[in-house]
């Protein structure tokens, strides 16, 4: 966005030049915190931290509403004193960002402890008292957070993960040592560097024209339909991941496609998903489903679509039980390209 807004700028758009700038500098800062520890470190003395345990974040609740609580590192050093560990612990912490005035964020998990870690877990509910707040599994607060604050607490579960999940080198089996932003790990007995990863995933809405394709695990929540989605093999492009995933899952050959948009996804790894529309050809839309990897799918209407998106349902059949078709989540991107799929149908039809 910052891109087209510097391209477009012109006398008149003084504003657009200045969203810009802060952009750039904000993006070295980060970038300076990443590369220089001892940067990092100056900055956690006015930075901001997010606690979390076992990757649970801690929220609070106000008028039915969550919010995140923030904490100084004096407050965090505190908090490490009062459960009778020493601020070392505060090296266990990742950045996730920081503010347009160059405030860093952090997150800290205070219930991970590894087999050779000195920090043992702090005692959650005590921990929750002392803060007054609770530790909530993302998945359930998705719901009731706005999207900034849904993607910073998706960007910092996904770094606690990794690096709880990547504390020694693979090949010499010694300890790996974080950076202080968490950025990377190194191996000190032979250098490699370790970086935390996403795994690409193709996530694509099938259209025939007039319908979309969408299709259910065993797993989904009952009535729940979503695009299709699949990691991409090594060596694939987003081409051939899209085609050969459409192909294996419900037997149809995709015609043409079209990149629409991307999201990390924290659950239950770290995925970069890719959304595409693709077409099929309208004569050759006969479904066989890959019972292998799903547990149905079906092609659906406009109208479908948009009471399913208007939460009215429509109704159908699983397992000779009724339920309402449901879609996914706002904040998912599969819903946007459901979305999409039906704006560009309207679009379609009010020009006709
Ligand atoms: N944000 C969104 O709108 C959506 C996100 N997703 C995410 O997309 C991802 C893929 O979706 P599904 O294929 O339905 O997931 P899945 O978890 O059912 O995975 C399917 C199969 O892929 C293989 N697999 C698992 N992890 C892999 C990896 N890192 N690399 C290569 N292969 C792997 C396994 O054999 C697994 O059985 C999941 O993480 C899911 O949470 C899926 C649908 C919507």
């Amino acid at each position: 966005m910052s891109l087209y807004c510097g391209i477009a700028c012109t006398r008149r758009n003084l504003w657009c030049s200045r969203l810009l700038s802060t952009y750039v500098t904000k993006t070295r800062y980060l970038f300076e915190l990443k590369e220089d520890d001892d940067a990092c470190k100056k900055a956690q003395q006015t930075g901001a931290f997010y606690l979390f345990h076992n990757l649970a974040p801690l929220l609070q609740t106000a008028d039915r509403r969550y919010t995140i609580p923030r904490f100084s590192l004096l407050e965090v050093e505190r908090l490490l004193h009062k459960f009778g560990q020493d601020a070392q612990r505060v090296e266990d912490s990742v950045l996730i960002g920081c503010s347009e005035l160059h405030e860093a964020w952090f997150a800290l998990d205070l219930g991970l402890n590894s087999s050779f870690s000195i920090h043992a877990s702090l005692p959650r509910s005590e921990v929750e008292t002392e803060l007054k707040g609770s530790f909530t599994e993302l998945r359930k607060a998705l719901f009731q957070l706005n999207s900034m604050d849904s993607s910073l607490l998706f960007t910092a579960q996904a770094l606690l993960r990794w690096h709880d999940g990547h504390q020694f080198c693979s090949k010499s089996g010694q300890p790996t040592k974080k950076n202080i932003a968490g950025s990377k790990r190194v191996c000190p007995s032979n250098n490699i560097i370790y970086y935390p990863q996403m795994a690409p995933v193709v996530i694509t809405l099938v259209s025939d024209g007039t319908r979309c394709l969408l299709a259910r695990q065993k797993s989904f929540p009952k009535g729940l339909y979503s695009a299709l989605a699949g990691f991409c093999d090594i060596g694939e492009n987003v081409e051939e991941a899209v085609q050969r995933e459409v192909a294996e899952e419900v037997g149809l050959e995709v015609e043409s496609m079209q990149y629409s948009a991307s999201q990390h996804w924290p659950f239950p790894n770290s995925s970069l998903m890719i959304a595409c529309h693709a077409a099929v050809k309208p004569g050759q839309t006969e479904i066989q489903v890959n019972l292998r990897e799903l547990e149905a799918a079906a092609w659906f209407s406009y109208e479908e679509i948009a009471t399913a998106l208007s939460r009215k349902g429509p109704y159908i059949q699983q397992q000779n039980e009724t339920f309402p078709l449901s879609l996914p989540p706002k904040l998912a991107i599969a819903h946007q390209l459901i979305k999409e799929w039906l704006e560009k149908q309207t679009g379609a039809s009010l020009s006709a």
